[in-house]
């Protein structure tokens, strides 16, 4: 498979937080990969949707509306390098149908997501949305907190993240399940690897249930009512995935019930999560503003790793990650695990 482009007149336009040194390493990147003359963009939110269909590459992940329709009737998007692992902001049917190459930022953020659950699931466990509120009212209230070690752990998804969470886990004396789409290549650290239709197994052995897989049509809204009834009993959710996987309704109906015994949560169906939300006043949870990739490193990483797929790119070779728009998230096969080249 070849992507070579028509001209050396290449314009990457870039939508992400990179400051200049970023876009001067992109430069030379695409000077090394034998493009003659690359105009970089950086088009940041506020330009993206007026720029992207001059873009031969796409860099970033737009949080504004883009007019997609636009950029496909222009034609030129040939390729787009996400600087998010889940592509719920880019992979729209026009893209799907389209020729346009899409590779994602699975696994970039692994470590950073793996500690966020961590922060979570910890905070949970301990009770600590309990403890900050009477600290706040300088109150001293001492009650039983629960333990992670000889708890079994379920990871719904076993990419890039759901392996880094397993790595970090398997010190503590738990067993880990998981499930996946493609039940390839177990991980040592964990010990049964199921694929995806053993959810309701994984969901019955669980006391916590950790979820990583990415938002497609299959998983849109995924844990409803049904599947929180299949979750054992005074067990705990962390999501680090994306929201709309979970009903939000079937979360607070499953609190309420007492079916799970508290839950964390990095993402939410509508973010920021509605100010009326009864999430948020329940000392059984914690939310965090979607900040599981926002470490100081991500603009870096994603840099490295944009600038190493566009010599692939250039060379005529697949991107890492480069997904299969039709499941919409990358072959375990192509998956970026911090290779240099
Ligand atoms: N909270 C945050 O800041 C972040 C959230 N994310 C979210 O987490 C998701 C996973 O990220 P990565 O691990 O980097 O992606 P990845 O692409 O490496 O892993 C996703 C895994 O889920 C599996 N999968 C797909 N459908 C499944 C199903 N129905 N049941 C079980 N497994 C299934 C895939 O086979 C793949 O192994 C992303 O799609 C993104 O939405 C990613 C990075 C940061
Ligand atoms: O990479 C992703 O998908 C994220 O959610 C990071 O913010």
């Amino acid at each position: 498979m070849t992507h070579k482009l028509d001209s050396n007149q290449v314009r990457i336009v870039l939508c992400y937080p990179v400051l200049p040194h970023h876009t001067e390493q992109i430069q030379a990147a695409a000077s090394d990969a034998g493009v003659v003359d690359a105009e970089i963009i950086d088009a940041g939110q506020e330009r993206i949707d007026e720029l992207l269909p001059s873009a031969d590459v796409f860099i970033g992940h737009a949080k504004v509306p883009v007019d997609w329709d636009r950029v496909l009737a222009a034609g030129k998007l040939k390729w787009i390098q996400s600087s998010a692992a889940g592509l719920d902001h880019c992979l729209v049917p026009g893209v799907i149908d389209s020729d346009i190459i899409v590779s994602s930022a699975s696994g970039l953020f692994a470590p950073q997501v793996a500690e966020q659950t961590f922060a979570l699931l910890f905070g949970l466990l301990r009770r600590l949305p309990l403890f900050f509120r009477a600290e706040a009212k300088r109150e001293f209230i001492r009650l039983p907190t629960d333990d992670l070690r000889g708890k079994t752990v379920g990871i719904v998804g076993m990419g890039g993240n759901g392996r880094a969470i397993a790595d970090m886990l398997s010190p503590w004396d738990v067993r880990i399940i998981a499930t996946d789409y493609f039940p390839v290549e177990k991980p040592d650290s964990v010990d049964e690897l199921w694929p995806a239709d053993r959810l309701q197994r994984l969901l019955a052995d669980s006391d916590i249930v950790i979820l990583t897989l990415p938002l497609n049509s299959q998983t849109l809204g995924l844990f409803d009512d049904e599947v929180f009834r299949q979750m054992k009993c005074g067990s705990y959710l962390v999501n680090v995935a994306r929201g709309s996987v979970v009903v939000e309704s079937a979360l607070v109906e499953a609190l309420d019930a007492g079916q799970i015994a508290g839950c964390g949560l990095d993402v939410t169906e509508v973010e920021p999560l509605s100010e009326s939300s009864k999430l948020w006043d329940d000392d059984r949870v914690i939310i965090t503003p979607h900040v599981g990739a926002q470490s100081y490193r991500r603009v870096d990483d994603s840099t490295d790793l944009a600038c190493i797929n566009l010599k692939r790119f250039f060379a005529g070779k697949s991107p890492y990650n480069l997904v299969d728009k039709q499941l919409g998230f990358p072959h375990p096969s192509k998956a970026y695990r911090g290779q240099s080249e």
